[in-house]
C-alpha cells in the first residue's frame, strides 16, 4: 500500500496536521473495498481529494469517475441527471438520456453536498445502495449499475435527519466508513505551509515575486478563524499576490485581507437585532432599489428610440439576444429564488403593469455592477453568518440551494 506521504504527493494534498493523515490514510485502507464512504468537514477543507484517492486506489480506477455536486442540479432536473429519462418523459426530453448513475456503471460515483438531494431523489439512491437497481424517469424498466458511491456532506447530518430533510436509513448506508476532514483553524501547524504553497503557486502563475509574510503577520494568520477554510486561505494568498506591490506582508496589511478579523478567533453571535447589521442590509437593498430604476429608466429611453426608429420588438430582441449581453431584469424579494433575477428568455420582452419595460438592452456595465453587487451582499453576509451559509440564505432572502449555486457561480 502506498504511504500517506506518497498519496500526499500525488494529489498536491499540503500539510502534516494528524488529522488529515489519518483521513487519508483510512481513505487508502476502504478503497480496495466497495464500501460507501461519508466524508464530512467543513465547506473548503479539501473533501474532494478523498474520493479520488479511494477511486484511484481501487479496483474501477479504470472506469469512469463522476463527480456530482448534488447542491448545484436544480431540483426539477436531478432524478434525470442522476438515472437518465426516457424520450418524451417530459417537455424538452427529446432523446433518451442515460444518467450518472449509468454512466458510471463499474466506477465511482462522487455525490459532493448529499445533504442537499431532494426526499424524491433519496428514495432512488437508496435503491441504488441497496441492490444496485434504478429507475429512468418516464420509465417502467428496472435498470442495473454496479457503481461504488463516496459522498459528501457539510452539514450536520444528524441534524437534517431530525428535522425530517434527509433519511435516516440512507444516511447508514451512505456513511458505513465516515471519514472527517478537520477544520483549517484546528490545523495551526499546516496553515503557514499551506500559504507558501499558495504564494509560490500565484507567483508562478503571475510571473511575481512571491510574497512573504513577517513574523507577525504569520502569528496572526494562524490565530485566523477561516471560516472559509482551505479555499478562502488560498483566495487571500491569491488577493495579496496579485494586488500588493511591496512583497513583504506585514500583520498591519494582512489584516486587511482578514474579514470578521475582531470575532476571528471567537465563535461568531448573531444578533439578529443588530443596529448596524440592519442598516448596511437596508442601504445594501436601496442601492439595488435605485439601480433597477436606472435600469428602467435606460430600458424606457432604448426602447423609444427604437420606436422612433420603427424597429419592431421581435427584431430588437434578436438582435440583442445574439450580442449575448443579456442584462438582469432585477428583482428584490425576500421569498423567491433569485437575489437579483436574471432572465433571458422571451418574457424578457414584455410592457409590465407599471408599464415598465423589459428589454434586454443595457450596457455590459451596467450587468457587471449589478452582479458586483450581488457578489457583495452575498461575500458580506456570508462574513457575517461565519460562512454558515444556512444563515447567509435565511438574512439574504434566498433558498440555500440557490445561495449555493451562486457561491460556484462567482467562485465566492
Ligand atoms: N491539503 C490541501 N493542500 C492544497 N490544497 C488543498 C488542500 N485541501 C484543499 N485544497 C484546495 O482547497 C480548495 C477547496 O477544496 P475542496 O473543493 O476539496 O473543498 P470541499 O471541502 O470539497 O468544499 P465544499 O464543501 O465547499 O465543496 C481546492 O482548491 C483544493 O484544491
Amino acid at each position: 500500500m502506498e504511504s500517506v506521504q506518497v498519496i500526499k504527493q500525488r494529489f498536491g494534498i499540503i500539510g502534516n496536521d494528524p488529522k488529515l493523515n489519518r483521513s487519508i490514510e483510512k481513505a487508502t485502507r476502504v478503497a480496495p473495498t466497495d464500501i460507501s464512504v461519508l466524508v464530512a468537514g467543513e465547506s473548503g477543507v479539501g473533501k474532494e481529494n478523498i474520493p479520488k484517492i479511494i477511486h484511484s486506489l481501487s479496483q474501477r480506477k479504470h472506469n469512469n469517475y463522476i463527480a456530482v455536486n448534488c447542491g448545484a442540479i436544480p431540483e426539477g432536473t436531478i432524478d434525470s441527471e442522476l438515472f437518465g429519462h426516457e424520450k418524451g418523459a417530459f417537455t424538452g426530453a427529446t432523446n433518451t438520456r442515460k444518467g450518472y448513475f449509468e454512466v458510471a456503471d463499474g466506477g465511482t460515483i462522487f455525490l459532493d453536498e448529499v445533504g442537499e438531494l431532494p426526499l424524491t431523489t433519496q428514495v432512488r439512491l437508496l435503491r441504488v445502495l441497496e441492490n444496485g437497481e434504478f429507475i429512468k424517469v418516464g420509465s417502467s424498466e428496472v435498470q442495473k449499475t454496479d457503481v461504488r458511491i463516496v459522498a459528501a456532506t457539510n452539514v450536520k447530518m444528524v441534524e437534517a435527519i431530525k428535522k425530517g430533510k434527509f433519511r435516516e436509513d440512507l444516511y447508514y448506508r451512505l456513511s458505513t466508513v465516515e471519514i472527517e476532514l478537520p477544520p483549517l483553524r484546528n490545523r495551526n501547524e499546516d496553515i503557514h505551509l499551506l500559504f507558501r504553497k499558495f504564494a509560490s503557486d500565484f507567483a508562478q502563475k503571475y510571473k511575481m515575486p512571491t510574497v512573504r509574510l513577517t513574523d507577525d503577520a504569520v502569528a496572526l494568520l494562524i490565530r485566523y478563524h477561516f471560516p472559509g477554510n482551505i479555499r478562502q486561505l488560498r483566495n487571500i494568498a491569491e488577493q495579496i499576490s496579485v494586488i500588493e506591490e511591496n512583497r513583504n506582508i506585514d500583520a498591519l496589511k494582512l489584516k486587511q485581507y482578514l474579514p470578521n478579523l475582531s470575532s476571528s478567533s471567537l465563535p461568531m453571535i448573531i444578533d439578529e437585532s443588530n443596529h448596524s447589521f440592519g442598516e448596511e442590509k437596508s442601504s445594501l437593498l436601496k442601492m439595488i432599489y435605485d439601480l433597477r430604476t436606472e435600469l428602467n429608466e435606460l430600458k424606457k429611453v432604448t426602447l423609444n428610440i427604437m420606436h422612433g426608429s420603427k424597429i419592431k420588438e421581435s427584431e430588437a430582441f434578436l438582435e440583442t439576444s445574439t450580442t449575448k449581453t443579456l442584462a438582469p431584469s432585477p428583482s428584490i424579494n425576500n421569498n423567491n429564488e433569485g437575489l437579483v433575477s436574471f432572465h433571458n428568455n422571451d418574457d424578457d420582452i414584455h410592457q409590465d403593469d407599471d408599464e415598465e419595460y423589459y428589454i434586454e438592452t443595457v450596457e455590459e456595465d451596467e450587468n457587471l455592477s449589478l452582479q458586483d453587487k450581488e457578489i457583495e451582499m452575498i461575500k458580506k453576509s456570508l462574513e457575517r453568518n461565519s460562512n454558515k451559509r444556512k444563515l447567509a440564505a435565511k438574512e439574504l432572502g434566498i433558498s440555500e440551494r440557490t445561495l449555493y449555486r451562486k457561491i460556484k457561480q462567482y467562485n465566492l
